[in-house]
């Protein structure tokens, strides 16, 4: 699905990611872990398109396709291509309805039609009810399921989330960890998380990746994730 080479980053002359390399497998959610300040955000940015990369590969591998160069795309051409990314900002369009907040994430793709995803509503039905309120009237966590349902407007292939757990509740992040689950098992959608709760990374994520000053220093399948390697990397 996606795989990055020896991905280099600068902000001025500080050197933030080092010769990473990481491999997005079709269908899987893999999860970017590392204390604050290690390059988490930096590296789904640089993914995104947000911020350039300084040397390195970064391909977008499809089945029955060509392997294309994700760094010669802009942000709206790797959108089309099937990318999309829940900001840990969680900027919205306050003052217009669900279903308008919606339709406007439509336009960055080249479907003719505004018409809503059957999985948009199916995954969060309770917008469905709520489709005529304005952002600015939901609670805080209804809001961060409008942010996720308007990354799926562009009907993605990969999802990319920075911390979704952030600030939530119990009962919001149970309920998130069902629909990261399912989006992959029954919509088949590849997963990248930036999270830093470990009982959520164990329950949702397939796969992990360390990083640590920007580097990919330990990755591998979630039931790897041991508390000698978290702390190793993570709370020395
Ligand atoms: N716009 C910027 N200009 C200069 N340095 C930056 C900028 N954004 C981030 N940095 C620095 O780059 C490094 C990596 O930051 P980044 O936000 O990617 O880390 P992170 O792992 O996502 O952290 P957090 O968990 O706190 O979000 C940090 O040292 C940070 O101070």
């Amino acid at each position: 699905m996606l795989s990055l080479r020896a991905v280099n980053q600068f902000y001025g002359t500080s050197h933030i990611l080092w010769d990473l390399d990481l491999e997005l497998t079709p269908g899987e959610c893999t999860c970017i872990i590392g204390a604050p300040g290690m390059g988490k955000t930096t590296l789904v940015n640089c993914i995104t398109g947000y911020l350039p990369v300084q040397s390195g590969s970064i391909t977008w591998l499809e089945a029955g396709q060509p392997p294309r160069d994700l760094l010669t795309q802009p942000i709206e051409g790797r959108t089309a291509l099937g990318i999309s990314y829940v900001a840990q900002d969680r900027r919205m369009f306050c003052q217009l309805s669900v279903e308008a907040n919606l339709q406007i994430a439509r336009l960055a793709t080249q479907a003719s039609s505004r018409s809503i995803p059957g999985m948009v509503y199916e995954l969060f039905p309770e917008l469905y009810s709520l489709r005529h309120v304005r952002g600015a009237e939901l609670s805080g966590e209804l809001q961060q399921q409008l942010l996720l349902a308007r990354a799926l407007m562009t009907e993605p292939k990969l999802l990319i989330l920075d911390e979704p757990t952030l600030g939530s509740g119990q009962r919001f992040i149970s309920e998130l960890g069902n629909t990261i689950r399912r989006m992959s098992r029954d919509f088949g959608l590849t997963i990248l998380l930036v999270e830093q709760r470990l009982s959520f990374i164990r329950r949702v994520a397939d796969r992990f990746c360390v990083l640590h000053r920007g580097r990919n220093v330990a990755q591998g399948n979630v039931a790897l994730l041991d508390d000698k390697l978290l702390s190793s990397w993570i709370d020395p």
